[in-house]
């Protein structure tokens, strides 16, 4: 059986008047990516910092590796990596320097390790460089660096993918897969690119409003009866324009700078076939696929 690595019970936390979070259960396997998905404000980065200590619970327990009081806690806590908002470097200092500062107040020794971590993260090549020059991606790659140098079990990060470019937010994602493959390290993962997040996580958490409304494993979200039409045309504003004026149809997203999707509930595919024919949209390809994320998710919170 494979072993819990996070838990939560009744988790609320309150400020004043604002739930932040409210009754929260939920459990985090070993070998998980977990990625944790809600609007600005659902309360994502607050049960982040409820599981690195940063701040308590007003109601509630979490268990972390089977531990769940006190010093116990504590002591789990050491294993776990965490990449919450904006990594906190040394702007003076060069990448490889933060590195080594954060090794020190982890007590860790191992010059090999930040080795190990800038090559991870790919910034071996400009490891010399000051940060204060590093791009927006860079930083959140040293953050990550930084989150890995004591080789954690569980990593908690909250948007990773920020402000990376589209080549980044590859990289990342390959290097997330890889800890997980070869390192066996558990991932709690945010990030408002659902597209990015469906293609790496095992499993996922809804949270709207501070209340966990939905837990769905990756292999369900496949298996899901919801279709979607995928629409390819290099004139996706025109064929937008054909959905809402003459189909009526709005429930479609934009899934990239060619593609269109359409709930299959929304339209029936011989039907848009036959309109865009009629008028002279140039299709390149038409297809039924698995529900995306941002489909289900929008569905879930009721659009
Ligand atoms: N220190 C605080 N004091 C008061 N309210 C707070 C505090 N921290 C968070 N909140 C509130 O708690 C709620 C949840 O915020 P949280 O930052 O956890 O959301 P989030 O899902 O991480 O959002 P985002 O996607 O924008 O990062 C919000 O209404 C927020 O305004």
């Amino acid at each position: 059986m494979n072993t819990t690595i996070f838990q939560a019970e009744g988790i609320s936390k309150h400020y004043g008047n604002v739930a932040a979070l409210e009754k929260i259960n939920m459990a985090i396997t070993e070998g998980d990516i977990y990625g944790f998905v809600g609007e600005n404000g659902s309360g994502k980065t607050t049960l982040m910092k409820v599981i690195s200590g940063l701040i308590h619970p007003t109601q509630g327990s979490i268990t972390l590796m089977g531990r769940s009081k006190g010093r116990e806690l504590a002591q789990a806590r050491k294993q776990i990596g965490v990449l919450i908002e904006h990594p906190a470097l040394y702007p003076h200092m060069n990448g490889e320097e933060n590195l080594s500062f954060y090794s020190r107040i982890h007590g860790l020794s191992d010059a090999h390790r930040i080795e190990e971590v800038l090559s991870l993260v790919g910034l071996t090549d400009t490891r010399k460089k000051k940060t204060s020059d590093y791009s927006l991606g860079m930083k959140q790659r040293l953050g990550l660096a930084v989150a890995l140098l004591h080789s954690p079990k569980f990593l908690v990060l909250d948007e990773p993918m920020n402000g990376l470019d589209p080549g980044g937010i590859v990289e990342m994602r390959h290097v997330l897969t890889r800890l997980v493959k070869e390192q066996g390290v558990t991932i709690l993962i945010s990030s408002h690119i659902l597209s990015e997040l469906q293609l790496i996580a095992t499993k996922f958490g809804f949270i709207h409003k501070g209340r966990l409304i939905k837990e769905v494993l990756a292999e369900e979200l496949l298996q899901s009866a919801k279709t979607e039409i995928c629409i390819q045309t290099p004139e996706t504003r025109a064929a937008i324009h054909v959905l809402e004026n003459v189909l009526n149809i709005h429930s479609f997203i934009r899934s990239g700078a060619n593609e269109i999707r359409v709930p299959k509930s929304a339209a029936d595919l011989e039907q848009l076939m036959t309109v865009f024919i009629e008028q002279g949209m140039p299709i390149e390809g038409i297809h039924l696929s698995a529900a995306s994320l941002e489909h289900y998710y929008m569905d879930l919170i009721g659009g």
